[in-house]
Protein backbone atom coordinates (compact mmCIF):
# COMPACT_ATOMS: atom_id res chain seq x y z
CA UNK A 1 0.00 0.00 0.00
CA UNK A 2 1.19 3.32 -1.05
CA UNK A 3 0.66 7.38 -0.10
CA UNK A 4 0.25 8.91 -3.40
CA UNK A 5 0.72 12.39 -3.31
CA UNK A 6 -0.41 14.87 -6.63
CA UNK A 7 2.20 17.39 -6.94
CA UNK A 8 0.85 20.33 -9.14
CA UNK A 9 -0.96 18.05 -10.77
CA UNK A 10 -3.15 19.19 -14.05
CA UNK A 11 -3.75 17.48 -17.39
CA UNK A 12 -4.49 19.29 -20.79
CA UNK A 13 -5.37 17.21 -24.11
CA UNK A 14 -4.34 19.95 -25.79
CA UNK A 15 -0.54 20.29 -27.08
CA UNK A 16 -0.89 24.00 -26.09
CA UNK A 17 -3.33 25.22 -23.57
CA UNK A 18 -3.51 28.41 -23.22
CA UNK A 19 -6.19 29.09 -20.50
CA UNK A 20 -7.98 27.64 -17.39
CA UNK A 21 -10.81 26.38 -19.68
CA UNK A 22 -8.14 24.39 -21.54
CA UNK A 23 -7.33 21.72 -18.68
CA UNK A 24 -9.39 18.84 -18.29
CA UNK A 25 -7.37 18.85 -15.11
CA UNK A 26 -7.38 21.99 -13.32
CA UNK A 27 -3.92 21.86 -11.05
CA UNK A 28 -4.12 19.97 -7.89
CA UNK A 29 -2.06 19.47 -5.19
CA UNK A 30 -2.86 16.12 -2.45
CA UNK A 31 -1.94 13.75 -0.51
CA UNK A 32 -4.06 10.64 -0.43
CA UNK A 33 -3.41 8.92 2.66
CA UNK A 34 -2.15 5.55 2.57
CA UNK A 35 -5.01 2.68 3.04
CA UNK A 36 -7.93 4.91 3.03
CA UNK A 37 -10.66 4.45 0.40
CA UNK A 38 -11.14 7.16 -1.22
CA UNK A 39 -14.32 7.93 -3.84
CA UNK A 40 -13.88 10.45 -6.57
CA UNK A 41 -17.25 11.79 -7.69
CA UNK A 42 -18.78 14.54 -9.95
CA UNK A 43 -20.91 14.82 -12.90
CA UNK A 44 -20.21 13.10 -16.56
CA UNK A 45 -17.11 14.66 -18.13
CA UNK A 46 -15.53 16.76 -14.86
CA UNK A 47 -11.91 14.81 -14.84
CA UNK A 48 -12.87 11.86 -12.51
CA UNK A 49 -10.72 9.33 -15.39
CA UNK A 50 -8.34 11.86 -16.06
CA UNK A 51 -7.43 11.77 -12.72
CA UNK A 52 -7.51 8.11 -12.55
CA UNK A 53 -5.85 7.34 -15.35
CA UNK A 54 -2.79 9.42 -14.46
CA UNK A 55 -2.38 7.95 -10.90
CA UNK A 56 -2.92 4.44 -12.84
CA UNK A 57 -0.37 5.49 -15.38
CA UNK A 58 -2.51 5.50 -18.66
CA UNK A 59 -1.79 8.91 -19.57
CA UNK A 60 1.11 11.02 -18.50
CA UNK A 61 0.22 14.35 -17.08
CA UNK A 62 0.90 17.55 -19.06
CA UNK A 63 1.73 18.99 -15.76
CA UNK A 64 2.96 18.04 -12.29
CA UNK A 65 3.99 15.09 -10.84
CA UNK A 66 2.65 11.97 -8.96
CA UNK A 67 4.45 10.64 -5.96
CA UNK A 68 4.04 6.84 -4.45
CA UNK A 69 5.28 6.55 -0.90
CA UNK A 70 7.73 9.76 -1.87
CA UNK A 71 8.83 7.93 -5.52
CA UNK A 72 8.33 10.04 -8.48
CA UNK A 73 6.45 7.97 -10.70
CA UNK A 74 5.27 10.27 -13.50
CA UNK A 75 7.30 8.42 -15.90
CA UNK A 76 6.80 4.79 -14.79
CA UNK A 77 4.72 2.42 -17.03
CA UNK A 78 1.10 1.19 -15.50
CA UNK A 79 3.06 -2.20 -14.91
CA UNK A 80 5.76 -0.85 -12.67
CA UNK A 81 2.94 0.76 -10.54
CA UNK A 82 1.86 -2.32 -9.17
CA UNK A 83 -1.45 -1.23 -9.13
CA UNK A 84 -5.29 -3.29 -9.32
CA UNK A 85 -7.66 -1.34 -12.48
CA UNK A 86 -11.17 -2.32 -12.62
CA UNK A 87 -13.16 -0.55 -15.50
CA UNK A 88 -16.57 0.55 -16.37
CA UNK A 89 -16.59 -2.39 -18.36
CA UNK A 90 -15.50 -6.21 -18.17
CA UNK A 91 -12.03 -6.93 -19.19
CA UNK A 92 -12.14 -11.09 -18.88
CA UNK A 93 -10.25 -13.56 -21.11
CA UNK A 94 -12.59 -15.02 -23.04
CA UNK A 95 -11.48 -18.77 -23.24
CA UNK A 96 -10.17 -19.09 -19.70
CA UNK A 97 -12.17 -20.76 -16.89
CA UNK A 98 -13.84 -17.89 -14.22
CA UNK A 99 -10.68 -19.58 -11.86
CA UNK A 100 -8.29 -19.14 -14.32
CA UNK A 101 -8.90 -15.70 -14.97
CA UNK A 102 -8.84 -14.97 -11.47
CA UNK A 103 -5.69 -16.37 -11.25
CA UNK A 104 -4.14 -14.66 -13.76
CA UNK A 105 -2.43 -11.78 -11.89
CA UNK A 106 -1.38 -14.23 -9.59
CA UNK A 107 0.23 -16.51 -11.79
CA UNK A 108 2.03 -14.14 -14.38
CA UNK A 109 3.87 -13.01 -10.65
CA UNK A 110 4.62 -15.96 -10.08
CA UNK A 111 2.77 -16.85 -6.69
CA UNK A 112 2.95 -20.22 -5.76
CA UNK A 113 0.40 -22.59 -6.54
CA UNK A 114 -1.36 -22.71 -3.21
CA UNK A 115 -1.54 -19.72 -2.07
CA UNK A 116 -3.44 -19.08 -6.01
CA UNK A 117 -6.15 -21.97 -4.93
CA UNK A 118 -6.53 -19.74 -1.81
CA UNK A 119 -6.97 -16.60 -2.83
CA UNK A 120 -8.84 -17.36 -6.08
CA UNK A 121 -11.51 -19.38 -3.41
CA UNK A 122 -12.13 -16.60 -0.99
CA UNK A 123 -12.20 -14.12 -4.32
CA UNK A 124 -14.76 -16.28 -5.90
CA UNK A 125 -16.67 -16.14 -2.84
CA UNK A 126 -16.57 -12.96 -2.54
CA UNK A 127 -18.13 -12.29 -5.82
CA UNK A 128 -20.38 -15.09 -5.22
CA UNK A 129 -18.92 -17.40 -8.30
CA UNK A 130 -18.17 -20.07 -6.60
CA UNK A 131 -20.22 -22.49 -8.33
CA UNK A 132 -19.28 -21.19 -11.71
CA UNK A 133 -15.43 -21.23 -10.72
CA UNK A 134 -14.78 -23.90 -13.68
CA UNK A 135 -16.83 -22.43 -16.10
CA UNK A 136 -15.41 -20.61 -19.16
CA UNK A 137 -16.31 -16.94 -19.08
CA UNK A 138 -17.59 -17.14 -22.93
CA UNK A 139 -21.38 -17.36 -22.58
CA UNK A 140 -21.37 -15.16 -19.58
CA UNK A 141 -23.79 -12.21 -18.79
CA UNK A 142 -21.99 -9.13 -18.86
CA UNK A 143 -22.97 -8.74 -15.23
CA UNK A 144 -21.12 -11.95 -14.29
CA UNK A 145 -18.08 -11.08 -16.23
CA UNK A 146 -17.88 -7.67 -14.44
CA UNK A 147 -17.73 -9.41 -11.42
CA UNK A 148 -14.58 -11.50 -12.60
CA UNK A 149 -12.98 -8.21 -13.66
CA UNK A 150 -14.00 -7.10 -9.85
CA UNK A 151 -12.91 -9.98 -8.15
CA UNK A 152 -9.30 -9.85 -10.29
CA UNK A 153 -8.74 -6.63 -9.50
CA UNK A 154 -8.67 -7.66 -5.59
CA UNK A 155 -7.18 -11.06 -6.02
CA UNK A 156 -3.67 -9.68 -4.91
CA UNK A 157 -2.81 -8.41 -1.80
CA UNK A 158 0.34 -6.90 -2.76
CA UNK A 159 -0.83 -3.85 -4.68
CA UNK A 160 -0.38 -0.43 -3.97
CA UNK A 161 -3.47 0.96 -5.24
CA UNK A 162 -6.76 -0.42 -6.30
CA UNK A 163 -8.49 2.21 -8.70
CA UNK A 164 -11.98 1.66 -9.96
CA UNK A 165 -13.87 3.51 -12.56
CA UNK A 166 -17.64 3.43 -12.56
CA UNK A 167 -17.46 -0.49 -11.92
CA UNK A 168 -20.52 -1.54 -10.78
CA UNK A 169 -22.58 0.40 -13.94
CA UNK A 170 -23.62 -3.08 -15.76
CA UNK A 171 -24.34 -4.76 -12.29
CA UNK A 172 -27.91 -5.42 -11.71
CA UNK A 173 -29.08 -3.20 -8.46
CA UNK A 174 -29.19 -5.90 -5.83
CA UNK A 175 -26.26 -7.38 -6.74
CA UNK A 176 -24.53 -3.78 -6.96
CA UNK A 177 -25.39 -3.39 -3.21
CA UNK A 178 -23.59 -6.79 -2.70
CA UNK A 179 -20.46 -6.11 -3.94
CA UNK A 180 -20.14 -2.46 -2.36
CA UNK A 181 -20.64 -4.01 0.85
CA UNK A 182 -17.94 -6.88 -0.10
CA UNK A 183 -16.06 -3.88 -1.22
CA UNK A 184 -16.20 -2.00 2.07
CA UNK A 185 -15.09 -5.50 3.76
CA UNK A 186 -12.08 -5.82 1.87
CA UNK A 187 -11.19 -2.32 2.46
CA UNK A 188 -11.62 -2.97 5.87
CA UNK A 189 -9.43 -6.72 6.04
CA UNK A 190 -6.69 -5.25 3.78
CA UNK A 191 -6.63 -1.50 4.18
CA UNK A 192 -5.59 -1.37 0.37
CA UNK A 193 -5.37 2.30 -0.71
CA UNK A 194 -8.64 2.55 -3.16
CA UNK A 195 -10.05 5.23 -5.62
CA UNK A 196 -13.43 4.65 -6.75
CA UNK A 197 -14.52 6.88 -9.68
CA UNK A 198 -18.37 7.01 -9.61
CA UNK A 199 -21.03 10.05 -10.40
CA UNK A 200 -23.54 8.18 -8.03
CA UNK A 201 -23.15 10.26 -4.77
CA UNK A 202 -25.14 7.08 -3.04
CA UNK A 203 -22.15 5.15 -4.19
CA UNK A 204 -19.51 7.20 -3.20
CA UNK A 205 -21.12 8.19 -0.18
CA UNK A 206 -21.54 4.34 1.33
CA UNK A 207 -18.38 3.36 0.35
CA UNK A 208 -15.57 6.02 1.02
CA UNK A 209 -13.68 7.67 4.15
CA UNK A 210 -13.53 10.61 2.29
CA UNK A 211 -15.05 11.91 -0.70
CA UNK A 212 -13.40 13.99 -3.93
CA UNK A 213 -15.98 15.58 -5.46
CA UNK A 214 -14.88 16.96 -8.78
CA UNK A 215 -16.19 20.11 -10.42
CA UNK A 216 -15.18 21.37 -14.29
CA UNK A 217 -11.68 19.79 -13.82
CA UNK A 218 -11.02 21.37 -10.87
CA UNK A 219 -10.80 19.35 -7.18
CA UNK A 220 -13.73 21.28 -4.93
CA UNK A 221 -13.72 19.57 -1.75
CA UNK A 222 -12.19 16.48 -0.05
CA UNK A 223 -14.05 15.81 2.91
CA UNK A 224 -15.81 12.81 5.05
CA UNK A 225 -19.80 12.31 4.08
CA UNK A 226 -20.43 14.42 7.21
CA UNK A 227 -18.51 17.16 5.83
CA UNK A 228 -19.50 17.53 2.85
CA UNK A 229 -23.29 17.52 4.07
CA UNK A 230 -22.60 19.90 7.09
CA UNK A 231 -19.94 22.57 5.25
CA UNK A 232 -20.05 22.13 1.70
CA UNK A 233 -17.08 23.95 0.43
CA UNK A 234 -19.06 25.32 -2.98
CA UNK A 235 -22.31 25.87 -4.10
CA UNK A 236 -21.72 22.54 -6.27
CA UNK A 237 -21.14 20.07 -3.26
CA UNK A 238 -24.45 21.75 -1.97
CA UNK A 239 -26.19 20.75 -4.92
CA UNK A 240 -24.90 17.52 -6.36
CA UNK A 241 -24.51 15.72 -2.73
CA UNK A 242 -28.18 15.65 -0.58
CA UNK A 243 -31.50 14.80 -2.01
CA UNK A 244 -32.99 17.43 -2.63
CA UNK A 245 -29.32 19.04 -2.98
CA UNK A 246 -28.84 22.56 -1.13
CA UNK A 247 -31.05 25.32 -1.28
CA UNK A 248 -29.02 29.05 -2.43
CA UNK A 249 -30.87 31.98 -1.75
CA UNK A 250 -28.90 35.58 -3.39
CA UNK A 251 -27.92 37.45 -0.12
CA UNK A 252 -26.30 40.66 1.15
CA UNK A 253 -24.24 40.68 3.93
CA UNK A 254 -23.85 42.92 6.60
CA UNK A 255 -21.69 41.53 9.45
CA UNK A 256 -23.99 39.24 11.15
CA UNK A 257 -26.94 39.67 9.20
CA UNK A 258 -27.81 38.71 6.00
CA UNK A 259 -30.73 40.33 3.89
CA UNK A 260 -32.66 37.97 1.28
CA UNK A 261 -35.05 40.28 -0.41
CA UNK A 262 -37.11 41.91 2.52
CA UNK A 263 -36.34 39.58 4.92
CA UNK A 264 -33.50 39.30 8.03
CA UNK A 265 -31.52 36.25 8.93
CA UNK A 266 -28.83 36.39 11.81
CA UNK A 267 -25.95 34.35 9.97
CA UNK A 268 -24.58 33.34 13.69
CA UNK A 269 -21.41 34.74 13.32
CA UNK A 270 -19.84 37.83 11.17
CA UNK A 271 -19.15 37.58 7.68
CA UNK A 272 -17.42 39.89 5.19
CA UNK A 273 -17.60 38.98 1.47
CA UNK A 274 -16.88 40.44 -1.77
CA UNK A 275 -18.99 38.92 -4.82
CA UNK A 276 -21.84 37.34 -5.29
CA UNK A 277 -23.05 36.27 -2.25
CA UNK A 278 -25.72 33.56 -1.26
CA UNK A 279 -26.82 31.88 1.95
CA UNK A 280 -26.97 27.95 1.61
CA UNK A 281 -29.23 26.21 3.61
CA UNK A 282 -29.88 22.35 3.02
CA UNK A 283 -33.75 21.29 2.55
CA UNK A 284 -33.06 19.56 6.21
CA UNK A 285 -32.60 22.85 7.97
CA UNK A 286 -35.72 24.79 6.76
CA UNK A 287 -38.14 25.60 9.11
CA UNK A 288 -41.33 25.67 7.70
CA UNK A 289 -44.27 28.30 9.38
CA UNK A 290 -47.00 30.26 9.28
CA UNK A 291 -46.06 33.92 10.46
CA UNK A 292 -43.51 35.04 11.91
CA UNK A 293 -40.16 36.18 10.88
CA UNK A 294 -38.28 34.73 7.79
CA UNK A 295 -39.11 34.64 3.66
CA UNK A 296 -42.52 34.73 2.49
CA UNK A 297 -43.40 31.07 0.93
CA UNK A 298 -46.34 28.64 -0.38
CA UNK A 299 -46.47 25.35 -0.37
CA UNK A 300 -46.36 23.87 -4.27
CA UNK A 301 -46.42 20.08 -3.67
CA UNK A 302 -45.96 17.81 -0.82
CA UNK A 303 -43.67 14.01 -1.92
CA UNK A 304 -43.44 10.91 -0.07
CA UNK A 305 -40.68 9.49 -0.38
CA UNK A 306 -41.46 6.58 2.17
CA UNK A 307 -38.62 7.66 5.12
CA UNK A 308 -39.60 11.28 4.72
CA UNK A 309 -41.91 13.98 3.06
CA UNK A 310 -40.26 16.46 0.53
CA UNK A 311 -41.94 19.62 0.22
CA UNK A 312 -41.57 21.86 -2.53
CA UNK A 313 -42.00 25.10 -2.31
CA UNK A 314 -42.67 28.30 -4.07
CA UNK A 315 -40.04 31.04 -1.82
CA UNK A 316 -40.03 34.65 -4.67
CA UNK A 317 -39.77 32.80 -7.61
CA UNK A 318 -37.39 30.51 -6.83
CA UNK A 319 -38.19 26.58 -6.33
CA UNK A 320 -36.94 25.46 -2.66
CA UNK A 321 -37.37 22.36 -0.80
CA UNK A 322 -37.70 21.84 3.02
CA UNK A 323 -37.74 18.12 4.36
CA UNK A 324 -40.51 17.07 7.07
CA UNK A 325 -40.84 13.99 8.96
CA UNK A 326 -42.73 10.99 7.41
CA UNK A 327 -45.74 11.54 9.91
CA UNK A 328 -45.18 15.55 10.17
CA UNK A 329 -48.69 16.99 8.68
CA UNK A 330 -48.19 20.02 6.59
CA UNK A 331 -50.68 22.55 7.73
CA UNK A 332 -52.18 24.25 5.00
CA UNK A 333 -51.48 28.00 6.30
CA UNK A 334 -47.86 27.59 6.02
CA UNK A 335 -46.71 30.74 4.45
CA UNK A 336 -43.22 31.43 5.51
CA UNK A 337 -40.15 29.62 5.86
CA UNK A 338 -37.17 30.21 8.64
CA UNK A 339 -33.58 28.60 9.01
CA UNK A 340 -32.11 26.38 11.55
CA UNK A 341 -28.89 28.59 12.60
CA UNK A 342 -27.02 25.78 12.28
CA UNK A 343 -27.58 24.66 9.01
CA UNK A 344 -26.57 28.21 7.19
CA UNK A 345 -23.68 28.09 5.75
CA UNK A 346 -22.69 31.61 3.55
CA UNK A 347 -20.99 31.42 -0.12
CA UNK A 348 -18.85 34.43 -2.38
CA UNK A 349 -18.77 33.57 -5.74
CA UNK A 350 -19.73 29.72 -5.11
CA UNK A 351 -17.31 29.23 -2.51
CA UNK A 352 -18.14 29.10 1.46
CA UNK A 353 -16.85 31.48 3.46
CA UNK A 354 -16.13 31.02 6.92
CA UNK A 355 -17.60 33.17 9.58
CA UNK A 356 -14.33 34.55 10.56
CA UNK A 357 -14.20 36.30 6.74
CA UNK A 358 -12.03 34.07 5.15
CA UNK A 359 -12.82 32.70 2.33
CA UNK A 360 -12.39 28.61 3.57
CA UNK A 361 -12.56 25.22 2.06
CA UNK A 362 -11.06 26.43 -1.30
CA UNK A 363 -9.52 23.36 -2.74
CA UNK A 364 -5.78 23.56 -4.17
N1 LIG B 1 -8.59 11.45 -24.98
C1 LIG B 1 -9.17 12.64 -24.85
N2 LIG B 1 -8.91 13.63 -25.72
C2 LIG B 1 -9.47 14.85 -25.60
N3 LIG B 1 -10.32 15.20 -24.60
C3 LIG B 1 -10.62 14.25 -23.70
C4 LIG B 1 -10.07 12.93 -23.78
N4 LIG B 1 -10.55 12.21 -22.74
C5 LIG B 1 -11.37 13.04 -22.05
N5 LIG B 1 -11.41 14.26 -22.62
C6 LIG B 1 -12.18 15.43 -22.14
O1 LIG B 1 -11.70 15.76 -20.85
C7 LIG B 1 -12.77 16.12 -19.98
C8 LIG B 1 -12.79 15.21 -18.76
O2 LIG B 1 -13.12 13.88 -19.20
P1 LIG B 1 -13.11 12.62 -18.22
O3 LIG B 1 -13.37 11.41 -19.04
O4 LIG B 1 -11.88 12.65 -17.38
O5 LIG B 1 -14.37 12.94 -17.30
P2 LIG B 1 -15.20 11.98 -16.35
O6 LIG B 1 -15.54 12.81 -15.17
O7 LIG B 1 -14.45 10.73 -16.11
O8 LIG B 1 -16.49 11.71 -17.22
P3 LIG B 1 -17.34 10.36 -17.40
O9 LIG B 1 -18.01 10.14 -16.09
O10 LIG B 1 -18.30 10.73 -18.49
O11 LIG B 1 -16.36 9.29 -17.78
C9 LIG B 1 -14.03 16.05 -20.82
O12 LIG B 1 -14.30 17.35 -21.30
C10 LIG B 1 -13.66 15.13 -21.96
O13 LIG B 1 -14.37 15.44 -23.13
Amino acid sequence: MAKITLDNLAHSYLPNPTGPDDYALKELNHDWTDGEAYALLGASGCGKSTLLNIISGLLRPSHGRVLFDGHDITDAPTAERNIAQVFQFPVVYDTMTVRENLAFPLKNRGHDAAEIARRVQKVGAMIDMEAELDRKARGLTADAKQKISLGRGMVREDVNALLFDEPLTVIDPHMKWELRTQLKKLHHDFGHTMIYVTHDQTEALTFADKVVVMYDGRVVQIGTPQELFERPAHTFVGYFIGSPGMNLFDATLDGRVGRVGEAVIDLGGHYEAPGRTQIGVRPEFIRLQSGGDGLPARVTRVEDVGRHKIVRLDVMGTEISAIAGEGDAIPADIDRIGFAPEGINVYADDWRVAPSGATAGKAA
